[in-house]
């Protein structure tokens, strides 16, 4: 049960904003009134991004990219002042493991501050010198400059952690940002706010509008003149949505979408950290994570065997309250999304799938029955073009399927209409360096997954997304560029 329902508020131009219209939000763990969010409409959505244009013109403009670095490093030691607050805002939207919550999603949040903290600090801009036809030696250099206001629009599957990955660069860049999180997890972003105003933040360069997509916040975010670039994660769909009004006014883009991930496992892997890693990569966050392998292919001589070993190990799997000892796994964020992954366990039994193991609903015989809990479950015996096989499901479930060559696995990789990740479970080098180049993603772990350096590119292709955000290529999507040349 939790406490009393607590009253989440906006943040715009430095003070928290409440409205008329609130919108509940419902525990995934027993159903419980978690409380109310108060819902931001058109003319508030404009006030946010007036007071983000209005910061510009204001001190915030005139930080220095020092002074910018020092303001992210202090709403990191913000966030670790308060870090059981946001893991325990965190739980309750979700449902998530309190171990998950501490050691990936807010520990996270601090990294992606403190990341672009000093990156922001070490960026140095390109210079280029050159002799003109006139004999002068001509200095051509380039300088960065915010976009202005940037709308960062955020899902509910990793909420502080996707949150900050675009919040961080955004603002070490110098723009404006209001942000739109999901209104399945709106808990943690408004901490965060409290947190850019305990920090000093000037008012105006941080704006939090709470909301949905259509007809809400999201979209009177999206559409609003003064938006100067829209940064989004989420569903592929509502990318192509939003793209078509970014057209508007040609705003620039960055998409992190869906994605339909595959795990190869070869049979010279290292066998049980390969299940163990499958088994990290399938049922990591209910298996709401854009990088899950929801596509596994394992070389024949050990698929067997691995398949036994994977059941065993998705069966000793613990699901339960978020705060149990050992539990490995919590519930999905909502009874909706629930709904959409059991239609998928009805789908693949309609399609042929074999159920390895799970397919249904736990029954705790307690309140948790009342939440939105699934089984993890492995399939196999699917063909490629089954639609579990294609279509991003979002949940603890895996298709597993044999392979027989290199050339057939890449082929059935690619054979997708997503692009995002890959992991690859192989001890022999010179196939690891040969194979991973060919598959048509933006990223590759072999031995690993989800191991991130935060300096590298992110994002994926098809429709896995646009651009790469990480290390410079967020500086790189966060600034404009002027390039200056100097004539003697
Ligand atoms: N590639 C990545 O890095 C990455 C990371 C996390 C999640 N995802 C993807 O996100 C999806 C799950 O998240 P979700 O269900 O919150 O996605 P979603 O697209 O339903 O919603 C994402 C956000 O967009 C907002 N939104 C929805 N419609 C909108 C519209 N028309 N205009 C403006 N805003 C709108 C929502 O309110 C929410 O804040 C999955 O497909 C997952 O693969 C991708
Ligand atoms: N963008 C990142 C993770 C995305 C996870 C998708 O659910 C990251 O680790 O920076």
């Amino acid at each position: 049960m939790n406490p009393s329902p607590v009253l989440l508020r906006n943040y715009i131009a430095g003070e928290f904003v409440t409205t008329k219209t609130t919108f509940a939000n419902i525990s995934p763990v027993d159903g419980t009134l978690i409380g109310h969010v108060c819902e931001a409409d058109a003319d508030l959505v404009d006030r946010a991004v007036r007071a983000g244009k209005a910061a510009q013109q204001g001190p915030w403009g005139q930080y220095s990219a020092a002074q910018r670095a020092q303001l992210l490093h202090k709403i990191a030691d913000g966030i670790e002042r308060r870090f059981d607050e946001f893991v325990a805002a965190e739980v309750a939207d979700t449902g998530r493991p309190v171990h998950q919550a501490r050691t990936l999603d807010i520990a996270r949040g601090v990294a992606n501050f403190r990341t672009f903290a000093e990156l922001i600090n070490q960026a140095g801009n390109e210079c280029f010198e050159m002799r003109a036809a006139d004999g002068s030696d001509v200095f051509s250099f380039s300088v960065r400059k915010p976009h202005g206001v940037v709308a960062i629009i955020s899902p509910w599957n990793l909420p502080m952690l996707l949150l900050t990955w675009k919040v961080a660069p955004a603002m070490a860049c110098g723009n404006s940002v209001v942000i739109k999180p999901s209104e399945d997890t709106p808990s943690t972003a408004t901490l965060l706010a409290e947190v850019m105003h305990e920090a000093g933040v000037p008012e105006g360069a941080f704006n939090l509008v709470h909301g949905f997509g259509p007809n809400s916040a999201g979209e009177y975010l999206t559409k609003h003149p003064d938006i100067d670039a829209i940064t989004f994660t989420g569903e592929s769909r509502t990318g192509a949505t939003i793209m078509k009004v970014a057209a508007e006014g040609v705003r620039d883009v960055s998409f992190e979408l869906g994605g339909k991930n595959a795990a190869v496992v070869f049979a010279d892997c290292d066998f049980d950290a390969a299940v163990a890693g499958v088994i990290r990569s399938s049922f990591t966050n209910s298996g709401q994570v854009c990088l899950c392998s929801e596509r596994v292919y394992v070389e024949r001589p050990i698929f067997d065997r691995f398949v036994a070993a994977l059941k065993q190990a998705a069966e000793n799997l613990k699901i339960g309250y978020p705060d149990e000892d050992g539990v490995n796994m919590g519930s999905l964020i909502s009874h909706k999304h629930r709904d959409k992954v059991m239609a998928y366990f009805d789908l693949a039994r309609d399609e042929g799938a074999e159920v390895v193991t799970g397919g249904g609903i736990p029954n705790f015989g307690d309140e948790r029955d009342r939440g939105a809990y699934v089984q993890p479950t492995i399939w196999t015996g699917l063909p490629d073009d089954a639609r579990c096989v294609r279509e991003e499901i979002f949940g603890p479930v895996c298709h597993i399927a044999p392979f027989d060559t290199e050339e057939e696995v890449i082929r059935r990789v690619n054979d997708s209409a997503y692009g995002l990740a890959t992991a690859v479970w192989t001890r022999d080098l010179r196939r690891a360096h040969s194979i991973t180049r060919k598959f048509h993603v933006g990223m590759v772990w072999v031995n690993t997954w989800f191991l991130r350096d935060l300096r590298t590119p992110f994002g994926g292709v098809r429709l896995s997304g646009i651009g790469r955000e990480g290390g410079r290529h967020s500086l790189d999507f966060y600034s404009e560029i002027t390039t200056i040349c100097m004539h003697p």
